[in-house]
Formats: structure tokens, sequence, C-alpha cells
């Protein structure tokens, strides 16, 4: 009988279940979606019980739709996005939430309501905020904890357990409450290439209460990707699941970082090995991380890291990133007055509403080659949520130009197509950074779900003039998942081993035309200067206040 892995991936809006073979092929997926909580702006919020039972769902039908017997899965891989889950001392959700509902108790990663405690922190210099490109970001869990601490103290006088979202499914799954070394490097400050965390940190931010008793609210024992969990799926998970008690289960991971996993070792058309310095990974969902990792540490200000170990073994992870990028272009077309209509269009004709808006800027367009062309005069500085790199500054605000007194659905076209412009302008920003700090970036591998928009592909390898290589397999997450389970059942010994046997790339789209190259040169100067200016208005209007 084959053996079959599963990869569980929680983006912000869906939970998604893939069953794959050992040559990375998914023979079964499904998803469902998730609640999410806004009670107030910038405050973001969902439920862990909910999360929990979509993935049980999401796993009970991939494995139906993959139609093998459970006892053919031999591992399973958890990965998700990095949101703070706060549970009581046995185990039940506790609120997080001004309106006090327990099942309110997850902190989403985008969530900025700790932008004071994060200043705060970034005003002491510590040394591991070398560590997170500099400066501390509010959608990081320490800012995070030290607001919950200040605003809600029953909850924090009654919390047993504070967990990344990863670790929390992994907890749930194994009853083993091991962190991984991904979410605790990445989002807690945990010094992995020291094994410990800092004391003088925790006791500076006036949180050392956390490190009490080896530090169990947080994370006594870290182990890194592809160990295996506790005694693998306990009774209660496996009946949930409709799996076998003692399926292997891995240690964690984040979700662009699982997508890093699923995509950045693949052979090329060639059967190249992968070079590092030049290939980043692009993972486009609701946000975009933009992962590249070396052997030896890179202190890039304003991009996340060095991580020790983040992804792979012993390299180090830079870590770019735009906060809303899936999230920019839905809030750019759903806030437009011809959605709902184009909307039912699109779905009587059997397409999504990128599909509808995709075809309607190459009728405008006339040829391919012309659509870029389309916004010569509209202009978009996407910092709708804040920049995460490399300005690192979540107070930012999107500003638009070029708009008129037209509510067509071609006007809604050019905004779409604006956005996704802006957006693929950052990511330049991004990778000119990282190559000005040692990298030779001209490649990326990219997956999420942006990149099931052809338009988002193309504009990006227009806009950074590299080649965009899109994965055979490009659900890249839940195929990274896998992979994790592969180890950590420990078919393959290593990641190098289980990415260039489970990971192909599929199809390269490159740049269009010089002149393209010529008109992207020309916004990405306007980008900068749209940044320039909206600095120059806030310090215009600070000055007379
Ligand atoms: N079929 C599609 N065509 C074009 N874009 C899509 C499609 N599906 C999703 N997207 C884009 O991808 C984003 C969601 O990415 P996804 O990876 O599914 O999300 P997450 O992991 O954050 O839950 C959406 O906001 C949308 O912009
Ligand atoms: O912070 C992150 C990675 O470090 C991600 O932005 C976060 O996990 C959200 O992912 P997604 O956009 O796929 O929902």
């Amino acid at each position: 009988m084959a053996s079959y892995f599963i990869g569980v991936d929680v983006g912000t809006g869906s939970a998604r279940a893939g069953v794959f073979d050992l040559n990375g092929r998914m023979v079964g997926q499904a998803s469902r979606a998730i609640e999410i909580y806004r009670p107030q702006a910038d405050f973001v919020e969902q439920s862990s019980d909910n999360i929990w039972q979509a993935v049980c769902n999401a796993v009970r039908d991939a494995v139906n739709q993959a139609d093998i017997n459970p006892i053919q899965v031999k591992g399973l891989g958890f990965d998700a996005t990095c949101s703070l889950v706060v549970l009581d001392k046995e185990g039940k959700p506790l609120t997080i939430s001004p309106s006090g509902r327990s099942e309110q108790n997850i902190i989403v990663w985008m969530d900025h309501r700790a932008i004071s405690q994060a200043d705060r922190i970034n005003a002491l210099h510590h040394r591991v905020l070398d560590y997170v490109g500099g400066i501390i970001s509010p959608e990081m869990q320490t800012p995070k904890l030290l607001w919950l601490k200040q605003h809600m103290p029953n909850t924090w006088a009654n919390a047993g357990y504070y967990f990344d979202l990863p670790d929390f499914l992994t907890w749930r799954a194994t009853n083993d409450d091991t962190r991984s070394l991904c979410s605790t490097v990445c989002k807690w400050t945990y010094m992995g290439h020291e094994d410990k965390w800092d004391a003088s940190y925790f006791r500076e931010i006036g949180l050392e209460d956390l490190l009490e008793h080896d530090a169990e609210k947080i994370g006594r024992y870290v182990k890194t990707m592809g160990e295996p969990l506790g005694h693998g799926l306990t009774q209660r998970a496996a009946s949930e699941m409709g799996l076998i008690p003692g399926t292997a289960v891995s240690v964690s991971i984040i979700d662009a970082h699982a997508g890093t996993l699923g995509t950045l070792g693949a052979s090329g058309v060639s059967g190249d090995v992968a070079d590092f310095d030049r290939r980043i990974a692009l993972i486009g969902g609701t946000s975009t991380g933009h992962m590249a990792i070396s052997r030896q540490p890179r202190f890039i200000g304003g991009v996340w890291g060095p991580y020790y170990s983040a992804v792979l073994p012993d390299y180090w992870l830079n870590e770019g990133g735009q906060s809303a990028t899936g999230a920019l272009i839905d809030h750019i077309i759903q806030s437009h007055p011809c959605y709902e209509t184009l909307l039912a269009q699109a779905k009587t004709q059997g397409h999504t509403i990128y599909e509808a808006l995709n075809t309607l800027l190459r009728k405008m367009a006339g040829e391919p080659e012309n659509i870029a062309f389309l916004t010569r005069d509209i202009h978009i500085l996407p910092y709708f949520h804040g920049n995460r790199s490399p300005r690192a500054n979540p107070t930012l605000t999107g500003t638009m130009t070029g708009l008129k007194l037209s509510r067509t659905p071609e006007d809604m076209a050019l905004h779409y197509l604006a956005t996704i412009q802006a957006i693929a302008l950052g990511t330049r920003h991004i990778i000119e950074t990282m190559n000005q700090s040692g990298y030779a970036i001209d490649t990326i591998m990219a997956s999420g779900g942006g990149t099931k928009n052809p338009i988002f592909v193309q504009e990006h390898a227009n806009a950074t003039g590299c080649a965009m290589l899109l994965p055979e397999e490009s659900e890249a997450m839940l195929l990274g998942g896998a992979m994790m389970g592969t180890v950590a059942a420990g078919v393959f010994d290593t990641f190098p081993e289980a990415m260039s046997a489970m990971s192909r790339i599929g199809k390269t789209v490159t740049p269009q035309t010089n002149r393209i190259k010529q008109y992207y040169d020309r916004k990405y100067q306007v980008f900068h200067e749209m940044y320039q200016d909206h600095m120059k208005y806030r310090q215009l209007m600070q000055e007379g206040a």
C-alpha cells in the first residue's frame, strides 16, 4: 500500500488540507472558511475552536477525496499564520477581546492594537531587535503580550498557554506543547542560535513573568521543524480527523515559511541545484512574504531576521513582507461601486471576479504587452496597513492619484491593475534592499493565492525584472506541510532530500519588453516620490498641531 502525507495550512481566510504522495503530487484537497472578527479599527480576532473544527473537517474531506485508507496516512505537518492564541490553565479559550467573548481568543497576526507597545520596546534598543530587522513589529508577539498584560489583567492572570497558532494546532493534535523554532525565533524573540530566551529582554520590557517556571506559558521546549511530536496524533484528535492514533506529527511552521519549504529548493527545469543567493520565495496571500536564506546571518535594516534555522536547519532566513496585498486588492475592488454588478456577472459566467477584471483589462489594452501602460496616470502607494518592509513603519497609510468622477467597470479595472502594480513595486523595493546586503536575487519562486492570478504574476516579473518561477504544485504551503510530515515519519532524513524529491518548477514567467521595463522604472520613481510626499504632508500637519 502506498504511503501518503497530509499538509494542513491555516491562512487568514481559510483552513486547508492536502493529501500528497511521496513524489509531491496532491491526490486530495479540501478547505473550510474560518471566522474573523473586527471589533474595532486595528483589532482583528479569531477563535481557536472554530479554526480547529475547520482543520478537522478539511482533513476528513481531503482524505475522502483522495479515496485512500486512513492507515495509509503516515505523517502530518501543520502550518498557520503567526497569530497569538490564548488559553487558560486547562487549555480552554480565554478572551483577548474588548467584546469579552471567550471564543475570541486569537489576536490575528495583522492586528495592530499593540503599536504603542512596539514603540516602547523599540525605544529600548535591546540586542534581540538586531534579529528582527532592527525594529520590532506590532504584528509580532511580545508587543501583543505587553498589550494584554496592560489592558486585560484578568486574561493575564488566568492564562496558562500563549501559543503561536501553528504550535496551538500541533498541541491540539498531539497534546505535546513543544514550540517550533520557526515561530519562536520569528515572532517571539527566541534566540535560536543560542538556544535560549533572552531574560534581560523580557525583564526590560516588563514581561519577566513569562519566563517563570522555565517559560512554561510561552515555550519550555523548542524544537526544529520535522522533529516528531509526542506519540503522534492522540486518540481524540485522530477521531476528530478520521485518522489513526499515533500517526506522526511534525513540529509546526508558519504558513509563509511552509510555502518557502514547498518552493525554494525546487530543482530547475534543467535539474540545476538551487542557488539560494539568487532566489527568493514570494508567498502572496492576504499578505506577501519574501523569504531568502543564507549560510551567514545578514543584518538588513527593515527586513525581518536574520532568523536562525527558521526554514532550513543552519540557514539564516531574511523575511521581507507586505502586510496587505491580497487584502488590499480585495479592499480596492470591493469598495468600488461596480463591484456587486461585476461579481454577479462573473458568477453567471462561472468566473471569479479576478478573471472578469483581467478579461476587461485585456480588452482595454488590445495586446497583452499593453496592459501595464493602462495606468500611466494612476498611481498607488500601497501602505494601507502600514509598511512591513523595508520601511518598517506600521503607521503609514495609502495614497491614490489619478482619480476621476467615474464609476464604470473600466475604472474599477484600472484601480485593480494599479493596485497590483503598486504591490509589485513594493516587492521590487524589498528585493533591492536585500540585494544591497549580499543577495543577488533575480529569481522569484512564487506561490500563494495571488499567484492564481496571471496579471499579478506578470506584473511582478515586469516590475522587478526577475523571472517568476511557479511551482508544479501550486498549493506550496500544503506541500511544505506534507514534507514536514515525511521528515517526522522518518521517510526522508533531511528537508533538502524531501524538497528535491517532492517539489518541481512548473512554469516560468519573464518580464515582457524593454519598453515595459522603462515604464516601470518611471513608475518606481513615482512610488518613491509618493512616499516622500506622504511624509511631507505628515510633517506639515504635525507642525500645525
Ligand atoms: N482564483 C483567484 N484568482 C486571483 N486571485 C486570487 C484567487 N484566489 C485568491 N486570490 C487572491 O489571493 C488572496 C488570498 O490568498 P490565500 O493564499 O488564499 O490566502 P490566505 O493564505 O491568506 O488565507 C486573495 O485575497 C486574492 O487576492
Ligand atoms: O507574518 C506572516 C509570516 O511571517 C504572514 O504574513 C502571516 O502569517 C499571514 O499569512 P497569509 O497572508 O498567508 O494569511
